[in-house]
């Protein structure tokens, strides 16, 4: 068994089936990615996988644990994070900050007094290690709102791995950055992916076949096929499915 894996979901609103039948696997310390046209259901799809929304068919295992229909919370403490497509973060607080509310160390304090969270060297230690690795932390001290927006992006990655999880959920992290800071968040998952076993929603083909080891394509709210960046350029159902006007 793969150490995430979806088989057969669905999920409808009223009348309207979204996801018809989605499967897939992500194995240990792999970056896999989730692509398809638009409306084909990768943004349900995620919620989904994450526990936003309880499926209304299938089955998803992480780590060989049945975690179908929990709630977003108890997969987040089973080591599942996910960024989000609309960001975040809060503003009027610091980088630092904004990392540390979400690391364990901080959840784990008996009390809830944020005043004195810079007193708190282990807090501070760690949030200064996170920020680290996604290149922020020069930034530490600034406020989070007078970030440009590619460094916003990679502050909401840094919020998403402060968690410690051995499994992130990223949703479009291009969307909205121009060609440097695109390049600059590749470099950034491939600083990261040595750590973590990754899942990335993409519209930005070229990124995503950069990155990734596999991926799922959806159409139709079904995966129409799953494979790696090599083969998949060689599928003729990719092909078909005018994947190349998203890219
Ligand atoms: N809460 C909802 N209620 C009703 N319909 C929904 C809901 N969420 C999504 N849908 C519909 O499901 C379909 C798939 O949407 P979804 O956002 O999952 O696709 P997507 O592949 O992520 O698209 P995009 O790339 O444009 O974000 C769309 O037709 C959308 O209108």
């Amino acid at each position: 068994m793969a150490f995430f894996e979806a088989n057969g979901l669905r999920k409808r609103f009223g009348a309207r089936v979204v996801l018809e039948n989605i499967s897939l696997s992500v194995e240990q310390g792999t970056v896999h990615g989730i692509m398809g046209p638009n409306g084909a259901g990768k943004t349900t799809c995620f919620h989904v996988l994450t526990g936003h929304h309880a499926p209304d068919g299938g089955k998803i295992v992480f780590d060989g644990q049945d975690i179908t229909g929990k709630k977003p919370y108890q997969i987040a403490r089973m080591g599942i994070s996910r960024s989000f497509q609309i960001m975040n973060l809060f503003d009027d607080t610091v980088v630092l900050e904004n990392v540390a509310l979400a690391l364990p160390e901080f959840r784990e304090r008996a009390f809830d007094v944020v005043g004195d969270l810079f007193e708190d060297r282990r807090i501070v230690g760690a949030a200064l290690e996170v920020l680290e690795q996604v290149g922020l932390a020069h930034r530490a001290w600034d406020k989070a709102d007078s970030l440009p927006y590619g460094e916003r992006r990679a502050l909401e990655i840094a919020v998403a791995l402060a968690a410690r999880p051995r499994l992130v959920f990223l949703d479009e992290p291009t969307s909205g950055l121009g060609t440097e800071a695109t390049r600059n968040l590749a470099d950034l998952i491939r600083r990261i992916r040595k750590d973590y076993t990754i899942v990335l929603i993409e519209h930005d083909m070229r990124f995503l076949f950069d990155l990734a080891d596999t991926i799922s394509v959806i159409h139709w709210g079904q995966v129409i096929a799953e494979d790696t960046p090599q083969n998949l350029q060689q599928n003729k159902w990719v092909a078909r499915s005018a994947l190349g006007e998203v890219a």
